[in-house]
């Protein structure tokens, strides 16, 4: 990635999907390989982006656009992405989603992730002109690190939560944003330090430049983004733990977890083994947990059960699969011994909720007279048509009445119910109960 030379690679838009495209509006032109294409900012591109996309902040009628942004390399980390972005729009966030690229994200990927967030931008820290590419020169292994600091050029927003690609939303964390730059949570290695993983901040070219002269002259102390950040928001503001937990913790300080726990709104997957990484039975709805990753399985497979409703059935049969792991049932499936036990005493209660659409942001999309046109529902465009099948499922799978027996035979048979009675508020309310009974 860092070995392009010289080429003239700048941040890019990526074509739009077929259906804007349709639409009649005006088409953003391929990624500029040309002297035209370099002069266009990212500001302006997120521009074209956010007023022909399909959600939009501004048009809530705010006047300012909040937004949650995330960023991804590769498609492994885009399917991290995917499943956070889901996961926010399952709590109903009121926030614009936006998500940084770069060119290695397949095509096929790219177009999932406009799906799910109002903006995809693409960056590529190979700028031949500008200052980040004048200090990778001399710090190439800061590389990763440069492309998060691209969020503070997202200017057309005034303020922003920045989300790790391995996050998981499991409640409305909205509230985030009544706080100012440089908002985070306390670094669970050296709580002096935040962790980068979540922080709110607020987008401005001055302190992108100041931040790359930082780096130039600083570096890191851990080479990566945190080391930065840190040394260079040395004010930052401390929020709960809530809002970045981290869910290894759980382990290490099980009373803690025990008593704050159920307030938890963003869980990161922090550390080697993403979730992605993981195993996965198709057949029984579970995550082969490794050993030493016990404490991670409700978050894992409440990971996996929103993957696998929401973003997995628009996956194209290709070689991204290949960054994720299923299995078949047939294949030997070590789980975590304990969980089974989990089908007693749960109350049925979903862990994705799917929300109510926004008609107002989805009617600046032409989405709606696509369905129209071919005959679907005033109220509904195709994409919600199929939210709202989904809704159904999962209401489906928590209205029904079972019986504690049913409900053990079925997870015997290797049907857990991880949107439903055995879904993570469930296990963890389970494991409430045994802790307040001193077992
Ligand atoms: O190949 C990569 C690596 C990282 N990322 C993005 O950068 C984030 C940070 O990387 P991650 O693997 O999640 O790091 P962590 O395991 O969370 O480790 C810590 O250390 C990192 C480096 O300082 C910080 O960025 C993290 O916020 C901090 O939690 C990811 O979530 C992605 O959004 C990519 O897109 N591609
Ligand atoms: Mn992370």
């Amino acid at each position: 990635m860092l070995h392009r030379g010289a080429q003239p690679t700048v941040i890019t838009p990526i074509k739009l999907a077929g259906r804007q495209a349709r639409s009649g509006g005006p088409r953003l032109g391929p990624k500029p390989t040309s002297e035209a294409g370099r002069g266009r900012d990212l500001s302006q591109i997120c521009w074209e982006l956010r007023t022909r996309g399909k959600f939009s902040g501004l048009a809530n009628g705010a006047g300012v656009s909040e937004a949650y942004v995330t960023l991804a390399t590769n498609d492994g980390y885009a399917i991290g992405a995917l499943v956070l972005g889901h996961s926010l729009r399952s709590n109903n966030t009121t926030k614009d989603l936006c998500v940084m690229i770069t060119p290695s994200v397949s095509v096929a990927i790219r177009s999932m992730l406009e799906g799910v967030f109002s903006k995809v931008v693409v960056v590529d820290v190979l700028d031949s002109g500008d200052s980040a590419h004048l200090s990778l020169m001399k710090r190439p292994e800061l590389g990763v690190t440069f492309t998060k600091l691209h969020c503070w050029t997202l200017t057309d927003y005034s303020k922003c939560v920045f989300l790790d690609a391995d996050m998981l939303c499991v409640q409305n964390p909205d509230e985030l944003f009544s706080h100012s730059e440089l908002t985070a949570v306390c670094d669970i290695g050296w709580p002096d330090c935040f962790n980068s993983g979540m922080f709110v901040f607020t987008p401005s070219h001055d302190t992108y430049t100041r931040l790359l002269q930082h780096a130039e002259t600083s570096g890191s102390f851990d080479g990566g983004d945190q080391g930065l950040l840190n040394t260079f928001f040395t004010n930052w503001q401390r929020v709960s733990f809530v809002f970045n937990m981290v869910a290894s913790a759980t382990y290490t300080y099980l009373p803690a977890y025990k008593q704050y726990g159920g307030d938890a709104k963003l869980v990161h997957f922090l550390g080697s083994m993403k979730p992605w990484q993981h195993r996965y039975d198709r057949n029984s709805g579970s995550v082969d947990i490794p050993h030493g990753y016990h404490h991670l399985a409700p978050y894992l497979n409440s990971w996996w059960a929103l993957y696998m409703k929401l973003v997995q059935p628009g996956v194209p049969d290709m070689e991204v699969k290949e960054c994720l792991q299923t299995v078949d049932k047939e294949e030997h499936i070590e789980m975590c011994d304990s969980i089974p036990v989990f089908i007693e005493e749960v109350k049925a209660e979903p862990s994705v909720h799917i929300p109510e659409r926004d008609d107002t942001v989805e009617s600046e999309g032409k989405d709606r007279d696509a369905s129209m046109a071919s005959g679907g529902s005033e109220l509904t465009t195709p994409a919600e048509s199929e939210l709202q099948e989904v809704a159904h499922q999962l209401s489906d799978l928590t209205v029904r009445e079972e019986s504690l027996e049913e409900g053990k035979a079925r997870w015997e048979r290797g049907e857990p119910d991880y949107l439903g009675r055995d879904s993570f508020e469930n296990i963890k309310a389970y494991i409430d109960s045994k802790l307040e009974n001193g077992q």
